[in-house]
């Protein structure tokens, strides 16, 4: 945490207690300022889900990191370009405690510093990651990956015995119907076109409920009716979830994207939107000049 948050989070801690003593007594109103945030619950009251401030990493003295600040708001979904070799992976790997940096502040929400926790334990705080490469259980229909995911969100697990709540069978038809795939419930996930598994596999991600959803690559090997379908796919998603794509197609970040972070020499180079990036001379350089 910066000096300028603790700052900024100390006197918004104040002024509320100031309001609380002020409207003691009415009603009930100034009683969850006494615990704004449930221990363990992420606390965006600020607006912010995500908060990278000068992350460096080293790989045998190659910085791979050299510097990283990036700030995502709740709902937003961003886009992260960059040259192969920009660090777009590597920020990826800090975010969900694949690597420690050597040095730099990672924070989810105000409160949790990510760099204090192991890859599970920030998957379990809600930060859900996909890889390039579908990771689906092939063998498995898509309804039986969906339901496994879902057993997997410890919030919904005890309640799962030997068949789902109804609930959770709406919840499931939902998301089946989210990623495309209501007419391939019952058929193995091996079964499925490349972009298709790339769909279950953000359902399951879905299934999970996470508050900040990492996407690498997701249209990597995909056709251009898939890529269309998936871009339809995140922009539903924008607002009721937070994304950060990492991506180098450059027509599916358009259709997504209202804010391009662009990664190079592992900080960033420039932020913006898809147009006023696009035409920035040292973006079209660093894309241009390798
Ligand atoms: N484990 C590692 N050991 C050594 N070097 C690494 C390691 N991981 C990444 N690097 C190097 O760090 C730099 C940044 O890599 P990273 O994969 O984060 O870039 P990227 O922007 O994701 O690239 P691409 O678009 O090609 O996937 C690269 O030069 C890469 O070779």
């Amino acid at each position: 945490m910066t000096p300028d948050l603790m700052q900024s989070g100390a006197e918004r801690w104040a002024r509320a207690r100031q309001r609380a003593a002020v409207h003691g007594g009415s009603g009930g109103r100034a009683a969850p300022l006494a615990h704004p945030v449930a221990p363990g619950a992420i606390d965006t009251s600020h607006g912010c889900i995500l908060y990278v401030d000068d992350v460096h990493v080293s790989f045998d003295g190659y910085k791979a990191l050299n510097g990283l600040c990036l700030n995502i708001a709740l709902g937003e979904l961003r886009a992260v370009i960059g040259p192969n070799g920009a660090g777009k992976t590597t920020m990826l790997d800090v975010i969900t405690g694949r690597t420690k940096p050597d040095r730099g502040s990672v924070y989810l929400g105000t409160t949790i510093d990510l760099l204090r926790w192991r890859e599970p334990q920030i998957a379990a705080m809600g930060v859900g990651r996909k890889f390039q490469k579908p990771t689906v259980f092939e063998r498995l229909t898509v309804w039986e990956n969906l339901e496994l995911a879902l057993a997997a969100d410890k919030r919904v697990r005890s309640s799962i015995t030997f068949r789902l709540s109804a609930p959770q069978r709406a919840r499931l038809v939902e998301l089946l119907e989210l990623i495309h795939l209501e007419a391939h419930a019952q058929r193995p996930a091996g079964a499925l076109s490349h972009g298709q598994k790339q769909w279950l596999e953000i359902g399951m991600l879905l299934a999970q409920q996470p508050r900040l959803l990492l996407l690498d690559e997701p249209v990597a090997g995909m056709t251009d009716d898939e890529t269309e379908r998936t871009a339809q796919l995140l922009r539903t998603l924008k607002g009721q979830h937070t994304l950060v794509v990492v991506e180098h197609d450059m027509a599916f970040v358009r259709a997504i994207a209202d804010q391009v972070t662009v990664l190079c020499d592992g900080a960033v180079l420039t932020e913006g939107g898809f147009e006023q990036v696009a035409r920035d001379p040292r973006v079209i350089e660093v894309y241009l000049g390798r």
